[in-house]
Formats: C-alpha cells, structure tokens, sequence
C-alpha cells in the first residue's frame, strides 16, 4: 500500500490549506482520548478535552456582539419559520463557550485565502454581504432539490496549453447547458467533430469563482440540516479535474453559515457543531484528524453505521474549522501513478454534524440532529487501473470503481424513494449509509476538464452525471432545458425495466440464514452438553489425531513440549456441540445436507485460557469471513444490476459503445477484484484452521 507516499501537493490557490503533514501534529494529538459510548445507536467520542486549544481562547469576537447582529439579515432571523424541534429556551453557564469565541474566522472569499491566527477580519468580511442566505432570504425557505447536478469546467492549465491541447467544452452564456466537441476519425481516416450536448441544474464555466460554486451548491442546502437533513456534496470527475480545489473552500464556507445560524437564529437552543474528517483508502478508514489512525466501521443494533474511533471535534469558531481542515488534509494519502504523480486514490470525507444538548445536560452525548458531508472522491478514472499497475493499485482501482457505481446507485436509489437502497455496495456507501435515509440532499459537482487530451473522461465524467440525474425520478434533466437550448444528441431514455425483482436484502436474508454455521459462540459455554446429535457423523479417528468431537469436527493432537497430548479420554472436559435452533428445525435435514463441510469449536467447562484466546480469534475470523463473503454476494447482485443495466442501454438506438466498453471492463474488473478478495480471505482462514490445528470434517450424506 502506498498510503503513506507522497503528499499532495496544492496549487497557490489552495494554499489556504497547504501545510505540511505534521503541522501541529502535537497540538492536536488529542491530551485526553473521550469515551467511546453508545448512545441511539450512534458513536460518540467524548472529544471536548481533546479539541484543540484554540477553541478555549484567541481574540474572537463575541458571537451575539452588536455587531454581529447587525449583520443579521431578515432572511436569516425568518429562518425561525423552520419546522424544527424547538426546545425551550435555556441558558446553561458555560454552555456557549466556544460561542462566546465565535467570529475570529473570516471572510471565505476566493482572494483572501490566508487566514492567519491573528488577522482581524472587518465584519463585513466576516459575513459577507452576498451571502446566499442574506442575499436572497426567500431563499432559506424554498425547497431544495433532493438531488442536485452541477459541472463545473476548470480552465485549460500551462501543461495542456504547452502540448496545445485544445478547450474542446462550450458552454453557453447563463445556460445551464455545455456542448462537447469530439474529434472522431472516419474509416477513411478522415476527422470530424460529434458534438455531445448535456443539460444539468447548472453549468459553471472556468471563470466562475469558488464563492459562487458555493452558492450554487451547498449554500441552499445548510439551513436544511438544523431541520433533520442529511445533506452530502461530493466531487466526482477525473484525476486533475479540479475536485479538490472546488471541494476545499466549501466545509469552512458551509461551517461558517452554520456557525452564524447557530449563534444568531438558532442562539440559546442547544445546538452544537462537530468537526470529523477521515479517507477511505484501498477499502480502508483512516481518521484524518487523529494521525491516520485506522477506523473500524460498525453496525449496531438498529443498523446505524458507526465508525468506531472516529475523532468528532465540538467546534464553535471558524478558525478552528479551518485549522482541522488543513490538518486533515495535510494527512490525507495520496498514490502515485503512471498516469499522474499527484493523483488522490482515496475518498477523503468530511463531516459538519450538528447535534442538540439533551435537556441541557452536558452529561448525556448531544443529540444528532443533521449532517453535512463533503466528499473529494478519487480521480474517477482510476477504476480503470487494471493494467498498467501493480495488483495493489489494481486492487485499489477496482474498489475506487466499485465506490462510484454504489455512489450512483445509492442516489438514484435514493431519488427513486426505493425500499432498498444498495449502500452495502461498498465502504463509501456504507459509511454514507445514514446519509441515504430519512430526509437527505445531494449535491453532486462534475469537475471536468476541458483540454481534447481528457475528452474520454470528461464524457465518462458527463455520463455519469447525466445518469444520476435524468435516471432518477425527479431528475428529467429535459425540463430544464431553456427553448432554445439543443437536447444533447444521444440522451439516453429511462432503462427499460432489466432490473431482477428480487431484493437484495431479501436474498441476504435467505443467505444470511443458510450461512449461519451455527456455531457456538464462547459466551454460548454451557456446563452440560445434551447428547450429541450428531454420533452417527463420528469419523474414523486418523492416525496422529485425536478426535475430540463429537459432531463431526476434530482437532488435531497437540503435541506439548513435555509429552503427548492427552487422549480424547484424558479430556473429558472438552465437548463440542453444533448450535441447533429450534426455530430453524425444518430447515435443518435440507441444511445438513448441504453442509458438507463443518467445523466446530470446543465448548469448555474450565474457565477461558489461553486457547479459548485462540478460539475467540477463529471466531471473529470466521465471522469476518462469513460477513466478506454476504458483502460479495451483495456486491454481485449491484454488479448483476449494473451489468443488466448496461445490456439494457447497449439496446438503445444510438448508444456509446466506448461508453459500453469502458464499463464493461470496470465491472469485470471489478467482479474479479471481488472474487481475489475473497480467495484471498478464504485461504488465510483455511491456514489459520491448519495453524490452530482445526481440521475440517467431510460430513458423509
Ligand atoms: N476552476 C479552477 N480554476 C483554476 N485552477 C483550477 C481549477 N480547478 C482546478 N484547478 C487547478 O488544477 C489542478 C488540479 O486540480 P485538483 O487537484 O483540484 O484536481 P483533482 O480532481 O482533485 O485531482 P485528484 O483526483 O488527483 O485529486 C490544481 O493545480 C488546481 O489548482
């Protein structure tokens, strides 16, 4: 894994983040780790002691001042009008400390990039006038699109210009439409243009600066996430595209609208601001703000998604935003590629969550309320690294893939109101899981490029935009097409309906229950065994084994240093029992059957030692592996649906065979991925079977 290469590096535009990777490592180690408590099905990491210094002083202004208010528009204090879960009014001493700090940030403008700690910004900075919500405040109130498709082009750089690749992107003026120029060669080897037309919500040509991506995108979503609303943006476009410089300005933008919602509309009713941020990488979750320590993702009970470990900082001023942020980054992993050095193979996800004070108490972990995540996706050509690599990023690449196909079915999914939405597809989908459900938004920016050098990927980019938008129900890209817009020559028309019928839970379901070995677990000890049921399956005890079961699954003799192992008679202790349910009875003789191979591990009636270590690892491994394996099966079923898909479109009259193609190789890719994966975890179980002495037993009809 390159994970730990090369950092990324930023153009002076981005400066505003750039420092190095270590920077303030120290300060921001946590002094004191919170708890890990579970609280509604939710993490939460008790970080207060931990966050960093800066959010107990500095020169901040204080968040109610007169002057702040001033600022306040009445768009902003209408905002009231919102059907939120009012609370009463309640002022606990302390309780805004951080508040009461509030306002040393500064004006997010694309020209006042630096934010140095001491830097007084003037108060217009700090709120500047054209801000969306102060700018047009009937805006606060107008329903926000579930799913929203903006591209955004970025200008042509020094390289491109130097190899005089050309701007091949048209977009008209005010038009929420682009045009792309292809050149394509005939038989006879004679070139021609195919114009390619695409309509989205909105078209943001190069000249367009980071603030006004910001109101276009995320600016009309924030007041929505005081008011339950899970609300994600994400970049999706190739390597190079410009993802992360559209991504990075917007959370300390989003964060500082949010701060001023929370200070000023919403004062005095509990809620609070917690910063988090982490990197998928390789299928893996790191923790951004906690020297990449490595995360574990959980479900629990109520099958909400927790991400163990994760660091949440209670934030209350936009510096300290920002300062996260640039720490987060500076530790985000990049890979290098043949195709381009600096190129991010990871997901990098950050998350504005607003929660409540639960009846003003500071004991009980605040109430999750809403959630704003950022996400700068890998370069998204990058499933297609199937050759030119190692396995590793040939790995890498395929769960890259996997991630953006789950992304695009999840929003559709979710544009649909479907009953199942496929989030098990992969990691990314599966941290986002709680951003799916309920009441939720999603802002979609297509970064492309414009040089003919990028042409493919900027149509794939395109494609896939369209798809996600004029797929889903509310997303008829047509109806926004001004009259004298031209449709796009090739739009594709809603599939056909391939998709199988089944759903997929339904089928996990079955296989959830056929996969349960039914092996008992060690908190499953019992004292007494009743009579094993299963003395007919009693092998032949072979020559150096000590057969110890009595269900068909032995061990092998273990051998001490001092002697021979005790015989099976030496060992009465050791029993061994196949879990049988009762519930599960007339499915059992069909079961049986197909269960060939089993194996079972030793109940014991003596106090835990050291093999019942070994054995709680078998057990987790085994668990691990049944859970991979249902995860594939899941993952195949995505692909079955995605495959089905494409056939359906490669029916269509006019359809894109490179775009056919293109896909087809990702998913077989990715399937074979997939089934490496789980090989690969199969025979590092069946090893540490052999390790442990574990023998499997054929079971005889
Ligand atoms: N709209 C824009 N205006 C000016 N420069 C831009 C714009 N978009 C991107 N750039 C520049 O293009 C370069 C690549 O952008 P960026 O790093 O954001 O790409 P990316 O899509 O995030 O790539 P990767 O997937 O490798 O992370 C950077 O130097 C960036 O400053």
């Amino acid at each position: 894994m390159n994970g730990g290469g090369g950092r990324r590096r930023y153009s002076s535009e981005q400066l505003l983040f750039d420092v190095p990777a270590n920077a303030g490592a120290g300060r921001w180690a946590p002094q004191q780790r919170g708890g890990v408590r579970r609280g509604d099905g939710e993490i939460f990491v008790s970080v207060e002691p931990a966050t960093p210094a800066r959010l107990h002083g500095g020169d901040a202004v204080a968040g109610d001042s007169p002057g702040q208010r001033q600022q306040l528009s009445p768009g902003l204090l209408d905002l009231h009008a919102f059907d939120t879960e009012l609370i009463p009014d309640f002022q606990v001493p302390g309780m805004y400390d951080g508040a009461q700090k509030f306002g040393c940030g500064g004006g997010l403008d694309d020209s006042d990039i630096s934010f140095g700690a001491n830097k007084q910004m003037s108060k217009s900075t700090i709120f500047p006038q054209n801000n969306y919500l102060t700018a047009f405040p009937e805006n606060a109130k107008a329903p926000v699109a579930k799913i929203k498709v903006v591209v955004r082009k970025r200008p042509l750089n020094k390289k491109e210009i130097s190899k005089k690749e050309e701007d091949i992107i048209d977009i008209e003026q005010r038009s929420n439409s682009l045009t792309v120029h292809e050149t394509k060669l005939k038989v006879d080897l004679t070139e021609y243009v195919e114009k390619h037309e695409f309509v989205f919500d909105a078209v943001l040509d190069e000249d367009v600066s980071n603030d006004e991506v910001y109101r276009e995108t995320v600016e009309p979503v924030v007041p929505a996430i005081f008011n339950r609303t899970k609300a994600t943006c994400f970049a999706y476009g190739q390597t190079g595209s410009g993802k992360t410089y559209t991504m990075r300005p917007l959370p300390l933008k989003a964060s500082q609208d949010i701060l001023r919602l929370m200070h000023h509309t919403y004062r005095n009713q509990g809620f609070q601001l917690f910063v988090s941020f982490f990197e998928i990488y390789g299928g893996k979750l790191f923790d951004l703000l906690n020297d990449r320590s490595k995360l574990c993702m959980r479900e629990d009970g109520k099958q909400k998604v927790c991400i163990v470990g994760l660091q949440e900082y209670r934030v209350s001023d936009v510096e300290t935003i920002k300062e996260l942020i640039e720490k987060g980054s500076a530790t985000r992993s990049t890979g290098t590629t043949g195709a381009n050095e600096e190129s991010s193979r990871s997901h990098a996800i950050l998350q504005l969550a607003i929660k409540r004070r639960v009846d003003g108490n500071d004991s009980k972990p605040p109430r999750p309320v809403g959630k704003l995540s950022f996400i700068d996706l890998a370069g998204s050509e990058r499933g297609a690294d199937t050759t030119d690599n190692d396995k590793q990023t040939r790995i890498e690449g395929a769960e890259i893939n996997k991630s953006l196909l789950a992304l695009k079915e999840c929003i559709r999914a979710l544009d649909n109101d479907q009953t199942h939405i496929p989030f098990r597809g992969s990691k990314l989908t599966e941290v986002l899981r709680d951003s799916f459900i309920g009441d939720s938004r999603t802002v979609m920016i297509s970064c492309i490029s414009p040089s003919s050098g990028s042409c493919e990927h900027t149509l794939n980019t395109l494609r896939y935009a369209d798809r996600v938008k004029s797929l889903s129900k509310g997303g008829n890209a047509k109806k926004d097409v001004p009259s004298t817009a031209p449709l796009r020559e090739s739009s594709p028309s809603p599939l056909p309906s391939v998709v199988p019928s089944f759903s997929g839970s339904e089928l996990m379901n079955d296989i959830t229950e056929r996969s349960d070995f039914g092996w008992p677990k060690q908190q499953q000890y019992v004292k007494e065994q009743p009579t094993p049921t299963f003395a007919d399956r009693m092998p032949k005890v072979k020559e150096g084994v000590e057969f110890n079961s009595l269900n068909g699954v032995y061990f092998k003799e273990k051998r001490s240093k001092g002697g021979m192992a005790p015989s099976i008679a030496e060992v009465p202790d050791i029993m061994y029992q196949q879990k049988r349910q009762p519930a599960r009875k007339a499915k059992d003789s069909a079961l049986d059957n197909t269960m060939r191979n089993s194996i079972a591990y030793p109940i014991r009636r003596a106090e835990p030692d050291e093999e019942d270590e070994h054995l709680n690892d078998l057990l987790q491994e085994e668990e691990d592996l049944v859970t991979a394996h249902r995860k594939q099966v899941e993952e195949t079923l995505d692909i079955l649906r995605e495959e089905l898909n494409i056939l359906g479109e490669a029916d269509q009259p006019g359809n894109q065979l490179d775009d056919y193609i293109a896909r087809l190789s990702s998913i077989l890719s990715q399937k074979a991925a997939g089934i490496v994966d789980l090989q690969s975890r199969l025979e590092q179980f069946q090893r540490r079977l052999n390790e442990n002495n574990v023998l499997l037993y054929a079971q005889c009809p």
